[in-house]
């Protein structure tokens, strides 16, 4: 039987993950502080070391290095509450075998503890993290958690990773981060966009030119890789990159090595590669538009962004963090009214986080008040605002067109029993996803402003699956989805 410490200053916590790991045939043993810590190491170093980083007698996770130095083989996971980017940075760093933020699903921690011991040896990093760098990335939704945990376990390695996600969604900002916090950092990044450099002109800007390869070479060119050499090499819009110039990039990174164009040395190359697309990758592989092999060369490690409407719980953040930049940078400082944070909460977002960015800037300059109210946002967003925020909505009208178009598409779905709860769903999900939003998140306040209980809202949430990582309330780990 595998033993397991749990080291955690709350008893319910401890409680729920020890009952939920014994279930899973783990002998566990249980802490609340570091001190109880390193009383139970003194007795017996157990397979897997679960602990939380905010603890009555110091930072888990300084001590999880200090742990991971004296247990080299010992994994470690590491669970959180302060859900940023620099948590998962430095628990990744310092030698955790698996960072996961609350609140967290009992079932992922079961697993990690099951890949832990399957590993049976940490993820050995020797960097020291800077524990002040500002934050590159701002999100605490649970998508977000997913993308800091890729970033985390790839900053100690070179593996090539392909980043999805709509315009604007910080797919850029991703390879930056992986960039800069990795190795490399004091080597160029060098990034290139395949849709914003005419087609015929790609394998000459990636690869260099000898001077008169072709007309209007005057000079010898030094291409991206090149300019690289040592960092990394960000391939932007890579689903537009011409068949050609594929096959040339393919046969580079199999090989390490490329000649540039119209030239007869051969340039070895030490580049890592980060892509990125806003395309479907793999269907345009099925439509015989981009190489299979390629695909696979830059799929090593998938990194989805996924589009802002999915993850609303991130607009107030962002909103106030880009309205704190403008600021820094001069602008009036702003604040955002509750009710600007629910019209922001209700807006889809088409062109995701740039597009927020652009309105909090130009907010920043154009409002006539300090605090921002939701006529602002209206006044700005205008007709692209959803017609039930920017009007009185017709709710009895809305329901009736929801049925109408159920009936269209889908009569059975009229009679099978479904119909009640749905109905009640379509309007009552953005009704609580509103609320959260324009609370912080903080399911009590949301409970008790719509005057519902704050178990019923739980309840609500489960049902309707509405994602609830950002509550930083809600620490539980029972009270995960
Ligand atoms: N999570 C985030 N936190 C802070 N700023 C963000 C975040 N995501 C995106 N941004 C900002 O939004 C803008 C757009 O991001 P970025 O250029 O990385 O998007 P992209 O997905 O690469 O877009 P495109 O596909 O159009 O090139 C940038 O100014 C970036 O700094």
């Amino acid at each position: 039987m595998s033993t397991v410490l749990v080291v955690d200053d709350d008893a319910a916590i401890r409680t729920v993950v020890a009952q939920a790991l014994r279930r899973s045939g783990h002998d566990v043993t249980v802490a609340d502080s570091l001190g109880q810590l390193e009383r139970a190491l003194a007795v017996a170093i157990p397979d897997v070391l679960i602990t939380d980083v905010v603890l009555p007698d110091g930072d888990g996770i300084d001590h999880v290095r200090n742990v991971a130095e004296r247990h080299p083989t010992l994994p470690i996971i590491v669970l959180s509450a302060q859900n940023t980017l620099t948590t998962a940075v430095r628990a990744a760093e310092v030698g955790a075998y698996e960072y996961l933020p609350k609140p967290f699903d009992l079932d992922v921690l079961s697993r990690a503890v099951t890949g832990a011991l399957a590993r049976g040896g940490v993820l050995s990093d020797d960097r020291i993290g800077d524990e002040d760098r500002a934050l590159p990335l701002i999100g605490r939704s649970a998508a977000m958690q997913d993308v800091y945990r890729v970033i985390a376990r790839v900053i100690s390695n070179d593996l090539t990773v392909l980043i999805s996600g709509e315009s604007g969604t910080g797919k850029e900002l991703v390879a930056r981060a992986i960039h800069d916090l990795g190795r490399r950092s004091t080597a160029p990044f060098i990034a290139i966009n395949m849709a914003a450099i005419p087609r015929e002109l790609i394998e000459a800007e990636l690869f260099g030119h000898e001077r008169g390869a072709f007309t209007g070479a005057a000079t010898r060119n030094a291409g991206r890789f090149e300019q690289a050499t040592g960092g990394t090499l960000f391939l932007d819009e890579i689903g537009d990159m011409p068949m050609e110039a594929q096959t040339r990039l393919l046969r580079v990174l199999q090989s390490g090595e490329f000649t540039s164009v119209g030239g007869a040395r051969t340039i070895r190359v030490d580049v890592r590669i980060l892509a990125a697309t806003n395309r479907d990758l793999a269907a345009q592989v099925a439509a015989g538009h981009f190489r299979e092999d390629l695909f696979y060369r830059l799929n090593v490690v998938p990194v989805t962004l996924p589009p802002l409407r999915e993850r609303r719980q991130d607009v107030a953040l962002l909103a106030r963090h880009f309205l704190d930049h403008a600021a820094i940078q001069g602008l009036p400082r702003r604040q955002l009214a509750g009710d600007a944070i629910t019209a922001l909460g209700a807006y889809d977002w088409p062109g995701n986080v740039r597009e927020l960015e652009n309105l909090m800037r130009r907010l920043a300059v154009l409002a006539r008040d300090e605090i921002i109210g939701a006529d602002a946002i209206h006044a700005m967003l205008g007709a692209r605002m959803p017609t039930s925020t920017a009007t009185d909505l017709d709710l009895a009208g809305a329901v009736k067109a929801l049925i109408g178009r159920i009936e269209r598409e889908n009569p059975a779905a009229l009679d099978d029993g479904s119909l009640y709860d749905r109905v009640i769903g379509e309007v009552e999900r953005p009704l609580i996803e509103l609320m959260l939003a324009r609370h912080g998140q903080n399911q009590l306040r949301a409970a008790r402003a719509m005057g519902i209980n704050r178990n019923t809202l739980r309840k609500r949430l489960d049902t309707l699956g509405i994602d609830i990582s950002g509550d930083m309330t809600e620490l539980d780990a029972a009270g995960s989805r």
